[in-house]
């Protein structure tokens, strides 16, 4: 596997603007962050397979090096499904109704996962920054409009209730990308 070069910018491939959002906020003042939105096919698999094929895709398709994210939203009653596919159970339910996959489980246990994929070029192996926050699978309070956050309650707060900034310093993303700060801080090659 060939060192991985720190990158003097990180090219963000996501199709989210509300993940787009946080990363720039959390990242501001730390590297310049550019976006392109890219339809990226995801396989199945776990997350790091998901994350890791993601970001070589990317990398063919920009021919450069790319910066993608996936995130998880795992129960535990599930035993950590629905994982990498909560995209699709949000598509099909919406945060109004996600609190019923558990209905039939005293164990509303759940936990978020948010894992970024760096990747130098077509070629390369990406380097993967994880980060995970536990929380509890509620029904939905507070604003619907960034994915399940009205339904994943941390500390008595769902993420929606909070504010911004204080799901920024919680959250599975910030976790994840202290991990990748600190790559980039003490230039780890990989
Ligand atoms: O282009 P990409 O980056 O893949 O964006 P996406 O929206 O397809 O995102 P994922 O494949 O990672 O699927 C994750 C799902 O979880 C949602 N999600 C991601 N981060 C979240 C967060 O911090 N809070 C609430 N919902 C989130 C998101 O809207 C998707 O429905
Ligand atoms: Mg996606």
């Amino acid at each position: 596997m060939s060192a991985t070069k720190v990158p003097a910018h990180l090219n963000f491939i996501t199709g989210n603007a509300n993940k787009l959002a946080e990363v720039q906020t959390i990242l501001a003042g730390v590297i310049e962050l550019r976006s392109q939105n890219v339809d990226l096919v995801e396989i199945q698999g776990t997350v790091e397979e998901v994350t890791k094929d993601k970001a070589r895709r990317a990398a063919e398709v920009v021919q450069g090096p790319v910066l993608v994210e996936d995130t998880c939203l795992c129960f535990k009653a599930m035993n950590d499904l629905p994982g990498p596919y909560i995209k699709w159970f949000m598509l099909s339910l919406g945060a109004l109704s996600l609190h019923k996959m558990l209905a039939g489980f005293d164990d509303k246990s759940a936990q978020a996962v948010c894992t970024f994929g760096y990747c130098e070029g077509p070629g390369h192996e990406p380097v993967l920054f994880q980060g995970r926050t536990d929380g509890v699978l509620v029904e939905s309070r507070g604003s619907t409009v960034f994915g399940w956050d009205s339904c994943f309650e941390y500390k008595g707060q769902t993420y929606a209730e909070m504010d911004k900034s204080e799901k920024n310093k919680i959250s599975h993303r910030a976790k994840a990308l202290d991990k990748l700060k600190q790559w980039l801080a003490n230039k780890v090659e990989v």
